[in-house]
């Protein structure tokens, strides 16, 4: 798909002129007989008003509101689809309205969006999910802009999705697959590079990326095995990691299971175990004592390498730039041995050669993990990527300065993006500054690692986030 303000390249004809009416006056309130798309409706306005996060609003909005069993199920399914789907949606309605997009106001915008996800995405009868989405403008907005979201509505329902995809993709293999599953087209350009491949592959990993993920669990090390959690919680032992258990998607809030609240075990997807991982499961000659991680907030990787140093008798040291993040590394490595430091990890003031093992597990596009954040990959912007590998290469430089010589540093990014992956370590290793270990080899049992050195994870290869991982020794 081209990206949100490129047209479609067909159009069908216009619908006819909808001129809706001024508003009513006085506040008005949506029917109280449909939470669940209320609750879909201002999570939507959320995401578009205050570049709030769809799994941070929804979640807390079904709690306020005491909104449970199915309707938080199609809340759920309501705003998470319509948030991911954006894209195209608005590519259709765009096709559907007398109107451009920027001209519609913001709430009518969201009821569409609403509206044809229900339509195209979701078994709700047509007339159903016209009128309960017209209703909720009527009941608020008055009945000329329901006329206008219903007159659009129609329209969009007049064909099915494939039908729009037909008569709206773009004719190149790669803008044809990002409009067929609603991504940017510089992000299915991207998933395109690193993979090597403009077809049936992008499409497999963009459809993939288009998916709920299921949810992850890391067992602590030295506390529970991945089978004992698996037999608690109901889930199935990973396939890769050794601490790893799948959940079901949709099994609940896994922060509700007794071995989580227990800090027994956390939840993190297994492509990130397998990263944190491989740092340990380098080979090292000589002393193999401190470890540290140089941008360590939440915290998850950092409690995994804490739980194995613990095993292993090293200590570990965390660095971590925004002091709130810093306290969540404190909290979630809560009862293992570990040094919290609020720093630039270009900058530490941590001693120079002082460490055996180092992660760099460094900001990023996020582009590998867009199934976990509905709305992020329209909100991503292409320019984002020359700030950040900046970033990345002054971070990964810091950390070959803070690592003894034979010493190891994983640089990791949860992107695919080949300037924030090779495009960073190439340039290191090109330098003279280090050597590339060839990471494969820490990824025992994974398949589909292509010619390495480095290791890129995928969802649809292996069911993890799209993790990059390459290992580099000081030389
Ligand atoms: C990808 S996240 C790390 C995730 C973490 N390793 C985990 O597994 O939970 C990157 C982190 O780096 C932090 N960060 C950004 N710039 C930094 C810098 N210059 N120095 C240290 N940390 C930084 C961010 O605040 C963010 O918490």
């Amino acid at each position: 798909m081209s990206e949100r303000s490129g047209g479609p390249s067909r159009r069908p004809s216009r619908p006819q002129r909808q001129h809706p009416p001024a508003r009513r006056q006085g506040p008005r309130r949506p029917p109280e007989d449909d939470p669940a798309r209320i609750a879909a409706w201002d999570t939507l306005k959320a995401i578009r008003e205050r570049d709030a996060y769809a799994n941070l609003v929804l979640p807390k909005l079904l709690r306020e509101r005491r909104i449970g069993g199915r309707d938080a199920a199609l809340a759920t399914e309501l705003a998470y689809g319509a948030a991911r789907a954006q894209g195209l949606l608005d590519e259709i309605i765009a096709a559907c309205s007398d109107r451009p997009l920027s001209e519609i106001d913001g709430p009518f915008l969201d009821a569409m969006r609403l509206g044809a996800y229900q339509l195209l995405r979701t078994r709700i009868p047509a007339h159903a999910a016209v009128a309960s989405t017209v209703d909720l403008v009527r009941a608020v907005h008055g009945s000329g802009p329901a006329g206008f979201v219903n007159a659009v509505l129609r329209r969009v329902g007049e064909q099915d999705e494939q039908a729009w995809v037909k008569q709206l993709a773009p004719e190149d293999p790669v803008g044809r697959l990002a409009f067929t599953n609603a991504h940017p087209k510089w992000i299915a350009q991207a998933f395109a590079d690193a993979l090597g491949d403009k077809g049936d592959e992008l499409d497999a990993a963009l459809r993939a990326d288009d998916a709920r993920p299921a949810v992850h669990l890391a067992a602590r090390p030295g506390e529970i095995s991945s089978e004992e959690l698996a037999a608690i919680v109901g889930g199935d032992v990973a396939p890769y990691s050794p601490y790893g258990v799948h959940l079901e998607p949709g099994a609940g809030d896994p922060g509700d299971l007794e071995p989580v609240r227990e800090r027994l075990a956390a939840v993190q997807d297994e492509g990130s175990q397998l990263c944190a991982l491989a740092l340990t499961r380098a080979e090292l000659a000589g002393r193999d004592e401190r470890w540290l991680d140089l941008c360590a907030g939440p915290g998850g990787k950092a409690a995994l390498l804490a739980a194995l140093a613990r095993l292993s008798g090293a200590t570990v040291d965390a660095v971590e730039k925004a002091p709130h993040r810093a306290d969540l590394v404190r909290k979630s490595t809560t009862g293992l041995d570990i040094t919290v430091h609020v720093a630039d990890g270009r900058d530490s003031g941590l001693p120079e050669g002082g460490f055996d093992r180092v992660l760099v597990d460094a900001p990023c596009t996020g582009l590998g993990a867009l199934r976990r954040r509905p709305e992020a990959r329209w909100r991503r912007r292409p320019d984002d990527v020359a700030d950040l590998t900046k970033l990345q290469r002054e971070l990964l430089t810091a950390a070959l300065k803070l690592v003894r010589p034979g010493g190891v540093v994983a640089y990791v990014v949860c992107s695919p993006h080949l300037r924030e992956s090779i495009g960073v370590t190439s340039d290191i290793v090109r330098k003279g500054l280090a050597e590339a270990v060839d990471t494969r080899d820490l990824f025992p049992g994974v398949p589909h690692l292509g010619d390495g050195p480095h290791v890129q994870l995928w969802p649809h290869r292996h069911g993890t986030d799209a993790m990059f991982c390459q290992v580099l020794r000081r030389l």
